[in-house]
């Protein structure tokens, strides 16, 4: 596995500022661009059933904009896997979604969804998208995307985001070392680990130093970093804490 860890930039939130007030500005799309010259490995958008911050339209914008591999988040319906098998994304990830929640709270249950994850992965795969699956890192939803037979899973780094902001260090370590036997676990099965969610130049770090972990999605911190510094410098500074540490 190679030591470069690649950054993929979640731009959902410029769209959630855009549709603030309901017009163009600022634009997902020009994020995209500047992510694309400063470096970024991979542009991530989640395109929620409500529609809250990327739009459809947007999806086609970004894969026309710029050559940077996309990463789409969908939640496992039927809708959106028209929409992943019209765009073609690069990769899709499974997310979880409930429409009432603030943020993506939790991973997939791909262990008890399994039957109906199958005709889905195995659609998502025929096209050549590569299939991943945003799982909490246990045994129970990693066999479950063994058995699913996808590349790639993306652990859920939620937790370990929250425990850091509470200064609970014994729970710190229990995520990391959570993350890490997992990612070492997927790794031997075939599986490359990714990490997203809730990230911060303060807490990425020691995720970023687990040698397994092929990528990091890194977005709402990104985002409202760019408002003070801009988001080149923004994703600059991500992508040095991020060499640093490995
Ligand atoms: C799945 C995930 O973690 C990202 O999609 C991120 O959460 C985007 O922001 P929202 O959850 O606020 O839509
Ligand atoms: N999958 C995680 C992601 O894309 C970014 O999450 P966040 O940094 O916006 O919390």
């Amino acid at each position: 596995m190679s030591d470069r860890l690649r950054l993929g930039v979640n731009i959902d939130h410029v769209a959630t500022i855009r549709n603030a007030r309901g017009g163009d500005h600022p634009d997902p799309v020009r994020a995209a661009q500047i992510v694309a010259s400063v470096g970024g490995d991979g542009i991530t958008a989640h395109l929620r059933e409500d529609r809250r911050h990327i739009r459809d339209d947007d999806l086609k914008r970004i894969q026309q904009a710029t050559d940077l591999p996309l990463n789409l988040e969908m939640a496992a319906t039927e809708e959106m896997l028209a929409i992943a098998l019209a765009h073609k994304p690069h990769a899709a990830c499974i997310v979880p979604e409930k429409r009432e929640e603030r943020t993506t709270e939790g991973g997939l249950d791909a262990a008890g969804l399994h039957n109906s994850l199958v005709p889905l992965v195995d659609r998502l795969r025929e096209a050549s998208i590569r299939v991943s699956l945003f799982i909490e890192a246990n045994e129970a939803q990693l066999d479950a995307a063994i058995r699913l037979g996808v590349p790639v899973v993306e652990f859920h780094t939620g937790e370990y985001a929250h425990a850091c902001l509470d200064g609970d260090g014994e729970r710190v370590e229990r995520e990391l070392k959570r993350i890490s036997d997992m990612a070492a676990l997927a790794v031997k099965n075939g599986i490359e680990p990714h990490a997203g969610h809730g990230l911060t130049y303060e807490n990425v770090q020691p995720i970023a130093a687990i040698p397994q972990l092929a990528e990091l999605n890194i977005g709402h911190y990104l985002v409202g970093e760019a408002v003070f510094v801009g988001l080149e410098e923004a994703v600059r500074r991500m992508r040095e804490l991020m060499d640093d540490a490995r």
